[in-house]
């Protein structure tokens, strides 16, 4: 109904008669030009810059079923299962460990008992490195950041009361991955569980090591082939073991943006997929085992954005390029946690903010199995009360707030699928680069990786220090005084009693055998043969993670990068 006013036309809506001729999209551009926006910067934390309104002409031609397909169909863009959270819920997967192997034996029958779904070991610095904890490189470091396992018994004291059949163990370990391995394997033997029963996942991703954690022992060439051995006994011997977890999250945590870690975490994977061909093995035998890990930010939709363009990614690749046909190939399945380096030590309890909103992030796009950082992880490593809150949070998303009621919820807006198609588009251009260069190890050779995410980190501390990007307690809103929270300590007594016990168990071990087992294991890896079964024989033996990482050193030398400014 229109209605005469004086000088113009006006419908009811009081909408001027010569705007209504503009179109829709016209009208709104005039009228958001018409009041000025605030003084911010409006681009995802890692720099893509954001419009303020996304509409179907932003997608162009947009083909459902190439693009996003059905959940747990191709390309998988939707989820990986057809059911998704509607059938099981994610993993809650929290990473810990400290002191020793009773220690954090307790901490996990914690967790357990709090209704955490899935286990996952942190292990300590030296046996990160392959270091016993009585060698002087250890000294002040056994049981600081993780939990000290230096031979089988300590790994038998870990998982005592646990049922090893039964719930899936994530261990993060990496140049060390194989002999771990073998004292997981050998722990649930002697409980009478053969290897093909367990379920749980090895980091075991040495190439984001030498990109980002900087924790590997040997030179690439020879990490690749302990790769590829423990590979092919996984493939033959532990079928519902995933085999490596082709890790993201240290890459962000270095500072890179968020298509770096896409593109390198990926790019890696497919060195990896190149490597069980290399070995010998067909691409469907090995590639349903294969598992990611990636870092849920702070940005919200960027983040969604990223696992999705992930499992599409991954499954192109799998289909067109390596020619998979098994669709357990094609998933993607991840997990996630939350970004450790979002966290502050100011006002610490806002980080139960910031981590509810990045697990958010994590569901939303899909996630496998998740940890939720403890508020107090800035300071230390978490009390009981922080991780248990963590653990609610997680809960609280998954019973309470409806957003496991239907699958990607976000598939269809049209912002989260063009920043998806973006993030595709840009890992693409990384990988074009990274051929050129000649494959992911050379790039990694010639600083490549590790260069882009240095850039990266300055960029962002450059906008935090100028005050273009902010950090509540940081850069605004800084706190006045301190909060007081509580500090787990781990207490000194308990790293001289883990010494003590090893000094012990060379002692009384057979140290004869232990000797030949050594050299057992030195005549394979200077030859061809698979060397996770002699690994098996030390471990057997009680042979520690160093005696075998060190004879592993003696063939395949130590890793000295060239350092990047
Ligand atoms: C930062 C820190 C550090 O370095 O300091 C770290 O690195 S900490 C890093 C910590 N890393 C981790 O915690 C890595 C954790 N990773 C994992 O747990 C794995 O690799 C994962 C991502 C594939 C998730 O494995 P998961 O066992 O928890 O979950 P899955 O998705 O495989 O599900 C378990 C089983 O249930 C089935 N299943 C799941 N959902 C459904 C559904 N909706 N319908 C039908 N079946 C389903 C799966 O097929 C599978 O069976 P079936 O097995 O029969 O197929």
């Amino acid at each position: 109904m229109l209605q005469f006013s004086p000088g113009t036309w006006r419908d009811t809506g009081g909408v001027p008669v010569e705007t209504r001729r503009k179109t829709a999209r016209e009208r709104w551009e005039e009228a958001y030009s018409k009041s000025p926006e605030r003084d911010a910067e409006f681009s995802t934390i890692s720099g893509i810059p954001v419009k303020p309104l996304y509409t179907p002409e932003d997608l162009g031609h947009f083909d459902y079923e190439e693009k996003l397909g059905y959940p747990g169909e191709y390309p998988y863009t939707r989820g990986v299962y057809p059911t998704m959270y509607r059938g099981r819920l994610w993993t809650i997967r929290q990473f810990a460990g400290y002191g020793d192997a009773e220690e954090t034996n307790k901490r996990f029958r914690y967790l357990l008992e709090q209704g955490q779904t899935g286990l996952s070991v942190a292990f300590d610095m030296p046996t990160l490195m392959g270091l016993d904890s009585d060698s002087p490189l250890s000294l002040g470091e056994v049981g600081i950041e993780g939990v000290a396992i230096d031979s089988l018994e300590d790994m038998e004291r870990l998982f005592e009361g646990i049922p090893m059949d039964e719930i899936t163990t994530s261990m993060t370990i990496n140049a060390p991955a194989m002999v771990l391995l073998a004292m997981y394997v050998v722990a649930a033997e002697k409980k009478g569980i053969p290897p093909e029963k367990l379920g749980g996942t090895n980091q075991n991703d040495i190439l984001k090591e030498y990109i980002a954690q900087k924790e590997w022992i040997y030179p690439p060439g020879p990490s690749m082939r302990i790769f590829k051995d423990m590979l092919v006994y996984c493939t033959r011997h532990m079928p519902k073991w995933n085999t490596v977890s082709i890790s993201g999250y240290h890459i962000r945590e270095a500072g890179s943006t968020a298509v770096q870690e896409l593109a390198f975490t990926l790019s890696d994977g497919f060195a990896y997929v190149d490597a069980g061909i290399e070995a010998g093995l067909e691409v469907d035998e090995f590639a349903p085992r294969f598992s990611f890990f990636f870092n849920s930010h702070i940005d919200f939709f960027e983040e969604i954005a990223k696992f999705r363009a992930a499992r599409r990614i991954w499954a192109n690749v799998m289909k067109e390029k390596y020619g998979a046909k098994d669709p357990r190939s094609l998933r993607l399945r991840f997990h996630t946690q939350t970004a450790g380096v979002s966290l502050t030590a100011q006002e610490p309890y806002n980080n139960i903010a910031r981590t509810a909103f990045e697990a958010l992030a994590a569901i939303l796009g899909g996630t496998q199995s998740l940890h939720t950082n403890s508020f107090d992880e800035a300071l230390a490593l978490p009390t009981e009360e922080a991780v248990r809150i963590a653990v609610r949070t997680q809960q609280i998303a998954a019973l309470e707030t409806g957003v496991t009621n239907t699958i990607d919820p976000l598939g269809g807006s049209y912002f989260v699928e063009w920043l998806t198609d973006e993030m595709e588009r840009q890992a693409h251009e990384y990988f074009r680069q990274i051929e050129e260069l000649g494959g992911v190890i050379p790039a990694i050779e010639q600083g490549f990786q590790m260069r882009e995410i240095a850039e990266a980190s300055a960029r962002y501390q450059r906008e935090l220090e100028e005050g273009r990007r902010h950090m509540v307690n940081v850069n605004i809103y800084e706190p006045r005084e301190e909060q007081d929270v509580e500090i787990h300590r781990v207490p000194p007594e308990v790293g001289e009693r883990q010494v003590r016990r090893l000094k012990e168990l060379k002692r009384r071990r057979d140290n004869r055998l232990v000797r030949q087992r050594l050299a057992e294991l030195k005549r394979a890896a200077q030859g061809n043969e698979n060397t996770m079964y002699p690994i098996l024989e030390c471990v057997r033996a009680y042979a520690t993670v160093q005696e075998i990482c060190d004879t592993l050193k003696e063939v395949f030398g130590t890793y000295r990068e060239t350092p990047v400014i």
